[in-house]
This record gives C-alpha cells, sequence and structure tokens, in this order.
C-alpha cells in the first residue's frame, strides 16, 4: 500500500484499535504520529508500537498527509477550529471516524474543498477483524480514495457507501455491533455461570462458540446464515427449544428496535455536533 505520513488526533479506544492493527501488517510506524492531550495512551502505543507520540495537534497535523479525526463527536468542532486557525488542509486528506458528524460540518469547521472521508470502523480493527465503511463527497479524488480503503483493509474489510446516510447504516451494522455480541456472550457468561460452569469455562464456552460460529459464517460465503442456523437446529432437539424462547420474545424485533436506536441517535448528533 501506499505510504504516507499520518497524524490521528486522539488516542483513544478506536485509534488505538486501528494504529494497532496498522503497525501490526506492516505500516512503518515512524510514519504515524498519535495526538491527545493526555500521554497515557499515547505513549503505550509508542512504547509498544513505535508510533511517535505528541501533545501538538496543530504541529503534527502540519507535517502529515493524513489526518485522522478520532476524538469524540462532541469534541470534534473545538478540536477543528483550533486546527483550522494554523493548518493549511488543502493537499491534505483528511479521515473522520467520528459518528454523527457530517461531512457538511466538516467543511464549514475546516474549509471549502476539504479532501474528507468519513470513516466508520469498529474495534476488531485491533486484531486485524474489522469492518470499516467509507463515504467520501463525489469532489475526493480517486488516489484518495484508494489510500482510505488500503488503510483500513490493513485492519479488516472495507466497503464504500454511496450516500453519507449509509454511515449511519454501517454504525447500526458493524460500527456499533461488536458490543451487541459482547453484550449477548455476556448474558450467556452469566446464565452458564449461574448454572454452575466457573468463571473461566463459561467464557471460554461461549468465546469457542461465537467464535466458531463466526468463522463457519467467514468459510461459507455462499451458505445462507439461516442454513447455518438450521444445520445446527435438530428436529425435536435442544436448539429447537432455545430458539423458540428466542422467537417468542420476537428477537428479530428487538434487533430492528435496536439497530433503528442507534441510527435515530447518529442522526441526533448530526445536529448537536
Ligand atoms: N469505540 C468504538 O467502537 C468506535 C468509535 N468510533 C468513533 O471514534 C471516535 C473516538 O472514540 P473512542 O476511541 O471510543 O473514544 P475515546 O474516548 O476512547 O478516545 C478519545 C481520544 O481523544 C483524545 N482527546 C480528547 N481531547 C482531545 C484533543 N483536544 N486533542 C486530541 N485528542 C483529544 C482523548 O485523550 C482520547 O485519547 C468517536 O468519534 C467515535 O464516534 C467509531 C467507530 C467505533
Ligand atoms: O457508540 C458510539 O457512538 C461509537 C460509534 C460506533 C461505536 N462506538
Amino acid at each position: 500500500m501506499q505510504h504516507r505520513k499520518i497524524c490521528f488526533i486522539g488516542a483513544g479506544n478506536m485509534a488505538g484499535a486501528i494504529i494497532a492493527g496498522l503497525v501490526t501488517s506492516g505500516y512503518p510506524a515512524d510514519l504515524i504520529s498519535v495526538c491527545a492531550p493526555s500521554g497515557k495512551n499515547r505513549d503505550a502505543l509508542a512504547e509498544k508500537y513505535g508510533t511517535r507520540s505528541s501533545s501538538e495537534n496543530i504541529t503534527c497535523a502540519k507535517e502529515a498527509d493524513v489526518v485522522v479525526l478520532a476524538v469524540k463527536p462532541q469534541l470534534m468542532a473545538d478540536v477543528c477550529s483550533e486546527l483550522q486557525k494554523q493548518v493549511d488542509f488543502s493537499g491534505k486528506l483528511v479521515l473522520s471516524i467520528a459518528a454523527g458528524v457530517s461531512v457538511a460540518r466538516f467543511i464549514a469547521l475546516l474549509g471549502n474543498g476539504l479532501n474528507i472521508v468519513r470513516v466508520m470502523p469498529n474495534t476488531p480493527s485491533l486484531v486485524g477483524k474489522g469492518m470499516s465503511g467509507l463515504y467520501a463527497p463525489e469532489h475526493v479524488g480517486q488516489q484518495d480514495r484508494d489510500f482510505s480503503s488500503e488503510l483500513m483493509s490493513a485492519v479488516g474489510k472495507v466497503c464504500w457507501v454511496d450516500t453519507e446516510e449509509g454511515i449511519n447504516h454501517v454504525i447500526a451494522a458493524a460500527g456499533s455491533a461488536p458490543a451487541y455480541f459482547f453484550l449477548f456472550m455476556e448474558a450467556m457468561q452469566q446464565e452458564a455461570q449461574r448454572q454452575g460452569l466457573s468463571a473461566d469455562t463459561a467464557r471460554l464456552l461461549v468465546q469457542q462458540a461465537a467464535s466458531g460460529a463466526a468463522a463457519l459464517v467467514e468459510a461459507n460465503p455462499e451458505t445462507p446464515l439461516s442454513t447455518l442456523r438450521e444445520n445446527v437446529t435438530s428436529k425435536g432437539g435442544t436448539t429447537f427449544e432455545a430458539l423458540k424462547v428466542f422467537n417468542e420474545r420476537e428477537l428479530s424485533a428487538i434487533v430492528a428496535e435496536a439497530m433503528q436506536a442507534a441510527i435515530t441517535r447518529a442522526q441526533e448528533m448530526e445536529k448537536l455536533f
């Protein structure tokens, strides 16, 4: 992939996951600077991966070819306003990983003609199993689109969405989604423990069931998910009874409502931040 100087503004969970995945996949660490007010996370990243660590957003952004905005959405306006005063963004590529901050908002904050790509990643990027959705307005050139794809492909799979609204659909189906699966696994672990298994054994059982199921999905891209489910569900057996409970409680409706709630919140955030 192309190697450009990248500056991460923000050193939290998501930036850390992308940086870890990038460096592990061979991206030169000395081309990556990580900025945050507190040294804690960025110094830990520097120690572990050899990235540069700084408290100077402006200096790092000035020196970079690519600026990755990785702060919380509610801080984005302040961070961008500071940058805009001293950094010339023409010729730079800006990637935002924030939920709920629109391209129009970034253009208002950082200037007309901004080369901006919105990326919606997720934390499994940390282990190279990320999923990122990308969106760029029409004026962003092919080279910058390709670089953004390559960058995020280093930490997982990527897809492009044709409209900005699609980013909110990516949030619901992938950005926020690891948490849905963690919640489900937590509930299973709790019940397995309540039934008498040790915490470690309960975790191992749930972990292997989840990662095994995901691996089967991945290994059989042509097989409908419903077929994989049916392969587990013996007639008159145990799985059938378990699934009946989920269906009677309308799991699909719960999932739909939860995904829609994520989208609604992203839309609200677009108005707030
Ligand atoms: N955590 C996740 O699973 C995902 C998060 N995102 C997005 O990623 C962004 C960051 O989220 P997290 O990493 O979870 O948050 P976080 O709270 O873990 O990290 C935020 C980072 O920003 C830094 N920061 C605060 N003020 C700053 C400033 N003035 N200048 C530079 N850095 C500053 C903090 O020190 C911290 O390192 C958010 O916009 C979120 O919407 C997107 C997809 C998934
Ligand atoms: O919860 C959030 O707002 C962020 C965006 C997707 C995952 N975490």
